[in-house]
């Protein structure tokens, strides 16, 4: 199970000490798909599935694991910008959501300071309300008062860049461009100021202009002591945005440092005809991946 505790020492800590956010701690994280067994999905199965042994009951049912993440340990800091990179299906996003407590491990465990908040770009809005209302709902949601909520409406409404283009923020959410949402969705986000800030792809779909207003953002929300995690595919956002990167391949964390280090050896992997170039492998030699 994630956990969630309070990681700040009692005693008071010279100013340059560093204050942990978030460990993970030799974490493992297992996807079970329902497969062929009789009975699958039915109200029956499920309580067949309470009442007897999982082992059991997932060898009758036909039940795969897919092991997301494989023993990933790391300590995060306040003042800290996070990238998450790696290949498609490499477990980003599933870390992501162990982190922000909404998946459980299989093995190992997650401490974090303060209630870590996740942005996604599937983060659920209403689309049939209109982007004003998701706007004052939104930052009810995430736990501001309605004052908070008035006092930021106006700022949170600029940020988002909706009404550039006209008056769409009075429009139904589903009017919007998935750009458009996406930008909504950070824009309500980010208004609040976090503890861990998880983000997930969101820089990547706005627009140029938006995503520099995003990156500043998160530089804002880092000074301000939280910290953030950003998973991207744009190692330029990552660049821009972070000073420290984890690199995830196949569930297993490949590397954890600074971020031009990291990216380097993250851009020799996914595109080896730009490495620098080295002595010809010796023939026969087994291909690392
Ligand atoms: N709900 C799920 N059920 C079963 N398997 C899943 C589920 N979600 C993800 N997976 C599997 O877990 C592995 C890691 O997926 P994840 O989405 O965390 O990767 P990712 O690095 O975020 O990928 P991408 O860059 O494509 O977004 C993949 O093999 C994927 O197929």
């Amino acid at each position: 199970m994630t956990e969630t505790t309070t990681l700040r020492k009692e005693t008071p800590q010279p100013q340059d000490e560093r204050v942990p956010t978030v460990i993970v701690d030799g974490v493992d994280i297992v996807y079970r798909v329902n497969g062929t067994g009789a009975g699958r999905g039915t109200a029956t199965a499920a309580l067949s599935r309470i009442l007897r042994g999982r082992k059991k009951v997932e060898r009758r049912a036909g039940v795969r694991k897919v092991h997301a993440v494989r023993n990933v340990s790391f300590t995060a800091y306040r003042g800290e910008a996070i990238g998450l990179i790696g290949t498609n299906g490499s477990g980003k996003s599933t870390l992501l959501k162990a982190v922000a407590g909404l998946l459980p491990t299989e093995n190992g465990r997650i401490f974090t300071d303060g209630q870590p908040s996740l942005l996604g770009v599937n983060a659920a809005l209403m689309n049939d309300l209109t982007g004003e209302r998701n706007v004052k709902l939104g930052g009810l949601a995430m736990g501001m008062s309605r004052e908070q909520v008035r006092d930021r409406y106006d700022e949170i409404v600029d940020f988002s860049g909706i009404n550039d283009k006209g008056d769409f923020i009075t429009l139904p959410m589903r009017t919007y461009s998935s750009g458009m949402g996406a930008r909504l969705r950070f824009s309500i986000a980010v208004a609040k100021e976090h503890d861990v800030l998880l983000v997930d792809e969101a820089l990547a779909t706005g627009d140029r202009s938006f995503q520099k207003r995003s990156e500043q953002r998160i530089k804002e929300l880092r000074e301000r002591a939280g910290t953030v995690f950003l998973v991207s595919h744009s190692n330029k956002s990552i660049r821009d945005t972070c000073d420290r990167v984890l690199w995830l391949e196949r569930g297993e964390l490949r590397m954890d440092g600074p971020t031009e280090e990291v990216l380097a050896a993250y851009e020799a992997f996914t595109n080896p005809a730009k490495k620098p170039k080295s002595p010809a492998p010796a023939k026969n030699a087994t291909k690392g991946t």
